[in-house]
């Protein structure tokens, strides 16, 4: 756990909260006669991030599947500091693809070089090994014995976490076979019945029941269920949050289970979630969720072949090349795939995974003419021999210069699950930090929270969720950047950007810095007296 004090005027710690004053610099453009003139734009916020972290649960519809179990038994392994043996040896538990726990970022630079630390100690964050979870599956297994059944983890390590896992069952859920694949009704065994406002009054009851028999403090909900085909949206059904209510209570049959689990959320004032790419955000959720000041974010866990594309076709686009046809192929064979294996639920899947590529393109008029675009297909597969390990086949085709191509093929396998678990876990930690920061804008008294819904998610979904109006970004570093100079914002730090100016000058001796920083001071005394000039060469001093 790296310890970190700001050491800023503008930045201010007490018992319950971190205080910062940051300075946030925009530019505003306007064509004028066909001149782009340039305005930039400074608006002070001030930022306050409450210190305390909750007791948190985490509520996961589909709690039974591949990453239900998979996500609920990393966490004990981790918080036991569980071992197994495997064929290729003894194994540790980790968190390794979790942004939050296994990456880093750059804090700044010292005697000794950049300091680099990892990303969730950059603020209070919760970590995941005190996460208590709970559940809803359509299967009534308890979670050992589905966690057999997903065939995720070693042998060894399930064999350990059995006993921690037989007891758990997941709570009888909403199922309804109009929305997800006619295969996966041998399941649904574990089902609640009555009207659709009866089951959302007993997901709020499952709630309020789980935060009081474990005694959380917050409760986030998180859909890791089946994909659904997507939903009609209508006027007068589901495009504002009071048509919504009604058709709820006139047991309309459009609407989804995932959205019922939405508004008893949000009823329930806890943020919800969507790992899946069906269209579970209708208007009038988002309409509801706004009104009830709740979180909501999503849709579908950016785990593999997706995110490698929102960095592949960013790099493509930002060097001047231009891919003009991207044919993604997988096979899998766990539940999901088979659940996908339907036309509509695959229809939800390549929808969300086809439109990754749409702002990254449109950025770049030098390539792609208004209204071109690459070819670009999507095909899955359900092989039931892989299981979970998921094995991707991509190929990008780009145009170069003076009519040359370039090809790109990228052969991927993985275990689907353990790829989306540690996203899980990001995306309920990240909301949950969230949920602890106001900030203010200029001078105003009132100090607000993030927009209802939560883009800075964006990084962890393939089709993010944004506000109104707002951008979709989909570009992997910049919606990395995006998390990392936020929560640097809390902390009153400047954003990353990379410039480096400090080792791109040829006198840094007299370079003008913060007379408070006592690298430039030692290298202005130190310098001055040997002769160096460079941050390197005080750096060979020590
Ligand atoms: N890498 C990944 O695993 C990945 C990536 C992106 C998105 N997703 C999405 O995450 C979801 C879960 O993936 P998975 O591999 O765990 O699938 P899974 O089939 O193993 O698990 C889904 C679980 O949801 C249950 N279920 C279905 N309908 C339900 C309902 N109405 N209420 C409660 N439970 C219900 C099923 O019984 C099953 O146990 C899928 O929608 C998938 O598309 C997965
Ligand atoms: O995240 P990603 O690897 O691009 O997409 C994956 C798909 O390729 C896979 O077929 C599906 O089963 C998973 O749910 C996931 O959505």
């Amino acid at each position: 756990m790296a310890d970190i004090q700001i050491q800023s005027p503008n930045v201010s710690y007490t018992d319950d909260l971190i205080e910062a004053n940051y300075m946030y610099q925009t530019t505003n453009v306007r064509n004028e006669n066909g001149v782009y003139k340039v305005y930039p734009h400074t608006t002070n916020f001030t930022f306050r991030t409450k210190r305390r972290m909750p007791k948190l649960g985490v509520m996961l519809v589909g709690w039974g599947g591949n990453n239900g179990t998979t996500v609920t038994a990393s966490t004990i392994a981790n918080k036991l500091g569980i071992t197994w043996m495997t064929k290729d040896g003894l194994k540790k538990s980790n968190y390794f693809g979790s942004l939050t726990q296994a990456s880093t970022v750059y804090l700044g630079s010292s005697l000794e070089g950049d300091i680099y630390i990892p990303m969730k100690d950059l603020l209070p964050m919760v970590h995941p090994n005190d996460i208590v979870f709970d559940g809803w599956d359509i299967s009534a297994l308890n979670m050992a014995d589905a966690m057999e059944r997903a065939c995720v983890l070693d042998y060894d390590l399930q064999r350990q976490l059995r006993p921690y896992m037989e007891n758990l069952r997941p709570r009888p859920s909403i199922y309804d076979k109009d929305f997800i694949a006619s295969n996966q009704e041998s399941r649904a065994n574990n089902v609640i019945c009555g009207s659709k406002k009866e089951q959302v009054e007993q997901i709020r009851k499952d709630i309020r029941d789980f935060k009081n028999k474990e005694g959380v403090d917050e409760v986030i909900v998180l859909w890791t269920a089946n994909t659904e085909r997507f939903c009609d949206i209508v006027p007068g059904l589901n495009e504002s949050g009071d048509s919504l209510l009604k058709s709820i209570k006139k047991n309309n049959s459009e609407i989804s289970p995932s959205t019922l689990f939405a508004v008893a959320s949000i009823l329930e004032g806890c943020s919800y979630l969507n790992g899946s790419p069906q269209n579970t955000f209708v208007p009038g959720c988002i309409d509801l969720a706004e009104k009830h000041g709740v979180f909501i974010g999503g849709d579908d866990f950016k785990s593999g072949q997706t995110k490698l594309k929102s960095v592949l076709v960013d790099f493509l686009v930002n060097a001047g090349i231009k891919p003009a046809s991207i044919v993604s192929y997988n096979h899998l064979g766990n539940n999901d795939g088979k659940n996908l294996s339907a036309p509509k639920q695959f229809r939800s899947k390549e929808i969300s995974k086809s439109s990754v590529v749409d702002d990254i393109v449109a950025t770049n008029r030098v390539l792609y003419e208004p209204g071109d675009k690459p070819d670009h297909c999507v095909v899955i597969k359900y092989v039931p021999y892989v299981g979970d390990s998921k094995r991707a086949m991509d190929e990008y085709t780009s145009e170069i210069m003076m009519g040359g191509h370039n090809t790109i093929v990228v052969h991927n396998t993985c275990e689907d699950s353990l790829l989306a678990s540690p996203i899980i876990l990001d995306l309920v930690i990240l909301t949950e930090l969230c949920q602890r920061i106001t900030f203010r804008v200029g001078n105003s008294p009132h100090f607000q929270s993030f927009n209802n819904v939560l883009s800075i998610l964006s990084y962890l979904c393939k089709a993010p969720l944004v506000p109104r109006d707002a951008p979709i970004v989909n570009a992997l570093f910049k919606q990395r950047s995006c998390i990392e100079n936020i929560l640097r914002a809390c902390l009153g730090l400047a954003p990353q950007n990379h410039m480096g100016l400090e080792n791109k000058l040829s006198d840094p001796v007299d370079w003008k810095s913060s007379q408070n920083e006592p690298l430039y001071d030692k290298l202005k005394t130190l310098g001055r007296n040997n002769g160096f000039s460079t941050i390197k060469e005080l750096n060979y001093l020590n």
